[in-house]
């Protein structure tokens, strides 16, 4: 065929595919409807990753598994704005990894705003300015935020998704030779995941300034080109900073795991995650006693890990399962005083 030719296929198809589209659309908005009138939540992540599996299931053509959740996740995105358009509130500034995480599972047509704080992420979705809230839980490299399981703890939300990010950091500056580099800003983290890049290159001598986002580093590093940021490749596109290193840190294999908060709770999609948080007496055997029952009933836990909550010695802890499984719904009844559910949500990660 021709180039020609085989354009004109390929517009044929765009229009069928626009026709289609417009078609779903229209059942979609009939589904918005219904939710409007129960007040059911419009976002049903185990509806989306069931019509996902699915389709993977059913595909025997060129698109990979990437291809069909980074299409069908766009659309999915811009379905349920079509039902009710809802805002997300995430850790910001704009471009810092958690508007990535956001982006990731709401689309490019969302509406979104950053907020300064883990905890002033909380307050917005708790006071209905957002509908939605992401936050980072844990890094491969330097373990749990505390700031997330305290607001947790604090705040009557539900972890309804989670999303793992690749973390990627970048030396950008608008310096032109290295050695004029007198000043790096970046998030303490940030600093932390790149301390053999820092040595080998000898910037183990310069001023290292923490500020609270790497975006926010990029932003100060452009304004000063006597310094550098280490940030995302997006944050410094955004502030239009020149790359000079790019995957500078020491794990190459960094993850970031984001949770995505709402005020209310899933059904079970049959590939669920839960998390908790527990008070145990501190009494020898306490835990032993709690996690036996667990292997009684044979779920596996994925994550344990001690944490203080205002002077108080908690555990986050995660198992695969829903929370209305019943063998699950058995174990929470008989610790319900010392158990808060965070909430079960779709799994997407193992290893983090
Ligand atoms: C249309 C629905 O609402 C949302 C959009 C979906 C879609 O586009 O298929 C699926 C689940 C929901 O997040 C639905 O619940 O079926």
């Amino acid at each position: 065929m021709t180039l020609d030719e085989l354009r004109e296929k390929i517009d044929h198809i765009d229009d069928t595919l626009l026709k289609l589209y417009n078609e779903r659309m229209e059942l979609v908005h009939q589904v918005g409807e219904l939710k409007n009138t129960t007040g059911a939540p419009i976002y049903r992540p185990e509806r989306e990753q069931e019509i996902l599996k699915r389709l993977k299931e059913h595909n025997h053509g060129k698109l990979t598994d990437e291809a069909i959740d980074a299409l069908f996740l766009e659309m999915f995105a811009v379905a349920r704005n079509l039902e009710r358009p809802e805002a997300i509130a995430y850790l910001g500034p704009e471009a810092s990894f958690t508007h990535q995480a956001a982006e990731s599972k709401f689309g490019a047509m969302s509406v979104y705003f950053p907020v300064a704080t883990i905890k002033g992420v909380f307050r917005e979705v708790s006071n209905g300015k957002a509908k939605f809230g992401v936050v980072p839980i844990e890094n491969s490299s330097n373990g749990i935020v505390s700031d997330t399981i305290n607001c947790l703890n604090d705040y009557d939300l539900k972890i309804i998704a989670e999303v793992v990010v690749e973390i990627h950091h970048v030396l950008a500056t608008e310096a032109e030779n290295i050695k004029d580099i007198e000043r790096i800003y970046s998030k303490d983290i940030a600093f932390g995941q790149c301390q053999n890049f820092l040595s080998d290159f000898g910037f183990d001598e310069v001023e290292q300034i923490p500020v609270e986002s790497t975006a926010k580093a990029a932003k100060l590093a452009a304004e000063d080109p006597q310094s550098a940021a280490i940030c995302s490749a997006v944050a410094a596109k955004i502030y239009n900073l020149p790359v000079l290193f790019e995957n500078i840190e020491d794990n190459q294999n960094n993850r970031t795991r984001f949770f995505i908060v709402s005020d209310f709770e899933n059904a079970p999609s049959g590939n669920d995650k839960t998390s908790l948080l527990v008070k145990l007496p501190n009494k020898p055997g306490s835990l032993v006693e709690f996690l036996n029952d667990f292997e009684a009933a044979n779920i596996n836990l994925t994550k344990i890990k001690s944490h203080i909550v205002e002077g108080v010695s908690v555990f986050f802890i995660e198992f695969n399962g829903h929370k209305d499984d019943p063998k699950i719904k058995e174990i929470i009844q008989k610790h319900k005083d010392v158990i808060k559910v965070l909430g079960s949500y779709v799994k997407e990660t193992d290893d983090i």
